[in-house]
């Protein structure tokens, strides 16, 4: 871990036991110092981490601490703030009995860092059809936290989900919907409130004033002038003239299957998209190794890798740790720690 920087840690949460977030995360720890990582701790059971790590034969060891205060005192050590719901260890096999205790990392971290004591919160992937069946009403990470940081803060939050790569950054206005809801619950209001969220917050986090964003398209061809649906001309071009009127520097809406290739990624800083996969699918097809998922529009920095709980690679070393490690990197860059790294960022 670097010492270089008397900066707060980053607050790390477990994620989904059976999945791939303890891999990740021991596999990022033993390659901290080659890689000059940001300072972090893991919020998890400690018992089911360090026998992850044994099962991987990472020689890394994992040290409680009691509380997050107490971190770094070991460098050679992985702190672990442990939980008070326990996680049993099944690699690849997802069970709602650990929900609370993935629920309660994520809670634990976040308060964290509203509290001030670490500078930002980088999830590791939920199984969230696991926590569906143990109760859990919320999409995703994304969802959930707006409402808790609403709750904790007495303001409440519109979550904005940013993925951001080497060569692309795209946001999907709406998030964790069925395909067949999407036309529905797109309103030029959300896309207002969602352009005006991305422009504020790449300002305050990523210091890029006056972004330049490109408004997808709904529908084949954005529509054709009217002719393949309605929403482009009716829902999304009035609020791309709102946003312009408001001197955004804006375009749309464009026909999706053309605003990703190496040409048009160059005219735009970050594209809005429609639904999720129509973001999803540019960005981890660009860079699935590289591709970080941050929530915007919230009052903690949070990022996260962008893959999933990869549950057929858990416990078997396969896993690549590569989007963890820009998750880190980027919460770091944008909570202002330095590392070695190249701080131009995306
Ligand atoms: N931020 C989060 O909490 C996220 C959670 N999920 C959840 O993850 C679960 C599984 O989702 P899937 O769609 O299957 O996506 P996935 O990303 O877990 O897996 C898709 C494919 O990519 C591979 N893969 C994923 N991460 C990898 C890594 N680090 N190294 C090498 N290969 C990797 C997997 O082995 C699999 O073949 C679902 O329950 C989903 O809800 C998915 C995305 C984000
Ligand atoms: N596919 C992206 C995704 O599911 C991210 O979800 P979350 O960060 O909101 O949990």
């Amino acid at each position: 871990m670097s010492q270089s920087s008397p900066s707060l840690p980053i607050a790390v949460s477990i994620g989904e036991p059976s999945g791939v977030g303890a891999d990740v995360t021991l596999a990022a720890f033993a390659r901290r110092q080659s890689l000059d990582l940001p300072p972090f701790f893991l919020i998890a059971d400690a018992e089911m981490v360090a026998r992850r790590a044994e099962r991987l034969g990472l020689d890394v060891q994992v040290r409680t601490i009691g509380r997050p205060e107490e971190w770094g005192a070991d460098p050679r050590s992985l702190d672990v703030l442990p939980l008070v719901n326990p996680h049993s260890e099944e690699p690849g096999r997802a069970d709602p009995a650990n929900a609370a205790g993935t629920i309660e990392a994520i809670d634990r971290g976040t308060r964290l860092v509203l509290d001030g004591v670490a500078a930002a919160l980088v999830t590791n992937p939920i199984d969230k059809k696991a926590l569906y069946d143990a109760g859990f009403r919320h999409p995703g990470h994304t969802e959930y936290l707006a409402e808790l940081c609403g709750t904790l803060i007495g303001k409440p939050c519109q979550p904005v989900m940013l993925l951001t790569g080497p060569d692309l950054s795209c946001v999907p206005v709406t998030i964790h919907i069925p395909l067949a809801d999407v036309p529905g619950a797109l309103t030029s209001e959300l896309i207002l409130s969602t352009a005006r969220i991305v422009a504020h917050d790449l300002a305050k986090r990523f210091g890029l004033q006056r972004p330049r964003l490109a408004v997808s398209g709904l529908n084949p061809h954005a529509g054709e002038r009217g002719a393949i649906g309605r929403e482009d001309e009716t829902v999304i071009r009035p609020a791309v003239e709102i946003l312009r009127g408001e001197g955004f520097d804006v375009v749309g809406p464009l026909p999706g299957d053309t605003m990703f290739h190496p040409d048009a990624r160059r005219r735009y800083d970050v594209a809005l998209c429609m639904y999720h996969d129509q973001a999803l699918i540019p960005a981890k097809t660009l860079a699935f190794d590289e591709t970080v998922n941050v929530t915007l529009g919230l009052p903690i920095i949070r990022t996260s890798p962008d893959h999933g709980t990869a549950a057929d690679l858990a416990g078997t070393g396969a896993a690549r740790p590569n989007s963890f490690i820009a998750a880190l990197r980027l919460a770091g860059r944008m909570a202002g720690i330095g590392t070695g790294e190249d701080a131009s960022g995306r």
